[in-house]
Formats: C-alpha cells, sequence, structure tokens
C-alpha cells in the first residue's frame, strides 16, 4: 500500500526498513502508519501512542530544501552543530556540565555559518569528524526561508494543537545531519510532531513504562533524559532489565511527520548509506495539567520520579551526596 511522500515509488522500498540498519537485542513493532484524516488517528494521538501521518503537507513548503539551497538562502547566521569522531551524538545539557568536570563527551558542539558546516560535509573524508546542524529556526535566517516557513501548514497543525489541548509552540528545531547520524535514546519533556523533509530516519521508539529497562542517567548530569545503556553492547550486570526491553520503530521519509509523544523513548538514526537527512521538529508543552487520574499513567511516575530527584539534589545541595542518600532510603528497606 503506497501512501504518499514526496518521492513516492522509487523511494517507497526505504520506507519498509532495509536491513542494512543495526540490528539489537530487542524486539520491535511496526508504528502505525495512516493518512492524516484517518479516522484511527484521533485515538492514538489522544491517548498519547506513536503514529506516522501521511499527506499533512505540514513542511511541504520547504520540500526543496536540501544542502545547496540552505547553502544560498539561510544566510549568514552563525548555527548550533555537533560534531564527533563517532556517529553517536549523545546529547548533554551545557548547564550541568560544571557538575562533573572530569566527564569525557564524544561530541562538541561549536557555532558556525551554514556556508562552514556544507563546507566541512562536502570535504569530509572517512575518518574526519562527522557533523550534526541542529539549530532552532529563529528570524535570523535569510527571506525564502522566511516564505517556505510561513507556508507549512499551519492551520493544520494548530489544530491538533488546540483538540489536543497542548500548550504553547515552544520551537522548531532543525536538523541537518551527515549520512549515518545517531542520536542515542532519551526522552523529551515536550509533544513532538517531527517532520521529516528529506533523507530517511529510523525510529525506535519505547513507551514511558520502559523507564526501569533503560536507566537514564540522574537528573542532576549532564546526560539527564539520555538512557545510560550502550545498545551496541549493553552492560547488562549494571542494567540487567534492558533484557526486557521492547519498542517500536519506523523509517520516516520526505513528507512524513511523526507524532512522538511526551516522555516516549526515541533513538533516531539517519539510514546508513541513504546521504543526508533534513528535518523539523515542531515541539509543544504539555497541556496544563487536568483532573488526575488513578493509577497514575507511566509517564506522570517518571514527571513525579524527576521531582523528587529534583527535591532531593536540590534540599542536600551536594549532587555527590545524592546517590548515598537514595541508596540508605531504598535498599534493604523498599528492596
Ligand atoms: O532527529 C534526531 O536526530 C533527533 C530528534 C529528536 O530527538 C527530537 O526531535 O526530539
Ligand atoms: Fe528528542
Amino acid at each position: 500500500m503506497a501512501t504518499n511522500g514526496w518521492k513516492e515509488n522509487v523511494e517507497e522500498t526505504v520506507r519498509n526498513i532495509p536491513r542494512e540498519v543495526k540490528q539489537y537485542s530487542f524486539q520491535t513493532e511496526p508504528i502505525p502508519r495512516l493518512k492524516y484524516n484517518d479516522p484511527e488517528v484521533e485515538a492514538l494521538i489522544r491517548n498519547e501512542r506513536p503514529v506516522i501521518l501521511t499527506d499533512t503537507d505540514l513542511v511541504k513548503s520547504a520540500q526543496h530544501w536540501n544542502l545547496d539551497y540552505l547553502y544560498s538562502n539561510i544566510g549568514s547566521g552563525k548555527h548550533t552543530v555537533y560534531s564527533s569522531f563517532k556517529n553517536k551524538f549523545l546529547y548533554y545539557d551545557d548547564k550541568k556540565l560544571p557538575n562533573f568536570p572530569n566527564l569525557v563527551l564524544q561530541t562538541n558542539h561549536e557555532e558556525m555559518t551554514f556556508q562552514e558546516f556544507t563546507e566541512k560535509v562536502r570535504n569530509h573524508k572517512t575518518g574526519d569528524k562527522i557533523y550534526y546542524l541542529q539549530q532552532a529556526l529563529n528570524d535570523s535566517v535569510g527571506k525564502s526561508i522566511v516564505v517556505d516557513f510561513v507556508k507549512f501548514n499551519w492551520s493544520w497543525i494548530t489544530e491538533q494543537q488546540k483538540k489536543y489541548k497542548w500548550g504553547a509552540l515552544t520551537s522548531n528545531l532543525l536538523l541537518v545531519g551527515m549520512d549515518g547520524v545517531i542520536t542515542p535514546a532519551h526522552y523529551d519533556e515536550q509533544q513532538n510532531f517531527f517532520a521529516q523533509i528529506g533523507g530517511y530516519k529510523r525510529f525506535l521508539l519505547f513507551d514511558p513504562s520502559m523507564f526501569e529497562c533503560l536507566y537514564p542517567f540522574p537528573v542532576y548530569h549532564p546526560h539527564d533524559r539520555q538512557s545510560q545503556v550502550d545498545f551496541d553492547s549493553p552492560d547488562l550486570r549494571r542494567f540487567p532489565k534492558f533484557q526486557d526491553l521492547r519498542g517500536y520503530e519506523a523509517i520516516v521519509g520526505p513528507g512524513d511527520v511523526l507524532y512522538l509523544p511526551i516522555y516516549w523513548w526515541h533513538q533516531v538514526e539517519s539510514v546508513p548509506n541513504r546521504g543526508m537527512t533534513f528535518s523539523v521538529n515542531f515541539w509543544y508543552k504539555s497541556g496544563s495539567d487536568e483532573k488526575i487520574s488513578y493509577p497514575l499513567k507511566p509517564q506522570q511516575k517518571v514527571a513525579m520520579m524527576r521531582n523528587i530527584e529534583k527535591m532531593v539534589t536540590s534540599a542536600i545541595n551536594n549532587h555527590e551526596e545524592v546517590p548515598h542518600l537514595m541508596r540508605t532510603m531504598v535498599l534493604g528497606r523498599y528492596t
């Protein structure tokens, strides 16, 4: 069943998970893929279940965004570009780095113009650093980019925002990655419509109840919200429940929009040997809390655990004391 992306026939096969993508130890089910007006969509989003929407035309006005076009039209402002000798770009929060002065990071980021970024990509040779541009779209971009941006399907997406009672749109992150870049498993605290413009990305998703299988770093750590488990070589002595992990996966291509629910874990892999990837996400604050009903949902428990961790860390005023306190509270008493 062919659903319409922008370059249908040639690329339809890629969406069916080409098996040059990595194999992992856990099992996955496919993420449903539906036309935006399919009656099943509403129940999925309402229940915070992921779904790939086709034919939204959300970012159709940007379908010509590629390296050449952005080079000539995005302007001469600076953009945040991550670089690494490996293809994994584990996120870190700069503000939390002072807590861990000895932390060794595999990735750096620097501010550069799109033209400088393009040069790095074009001149790339095997063994060179890999670059991944991740920049919130702002008013520093050139005129024709603004024109494309204004023509996004804002009426459709704003209708969704209202229907599901989400809060404000906080940002649109533009992601331009070299072939094969990977964003390791993490969760975000916002609702996300993730729009693919160019190239193919494989999404591995895990529902919020998988928290205990994915062992996120402590909240005060720069890698807060990121899994500590290396999917390529999981340390099952430290992280035994990783063996119970079950997920969902799909490949998104040009024209696809993934609804990525708040607190859902995701790992994002640009499909190897398929070239660069171009994406724009739409991050929305969660709705103002409706009446709480019990039992709490897994994502509400995650939010609660975050609050407890933050409270303890702030009250004790030294993050190095937190692990001992937490262990004293739990081990042999709640275990
Ligand atoms: O596309 C990526 O590499 C990461 C995207 C992501 O994590 C997000 O949009 O929340
Ligand atoms: Fe994310």
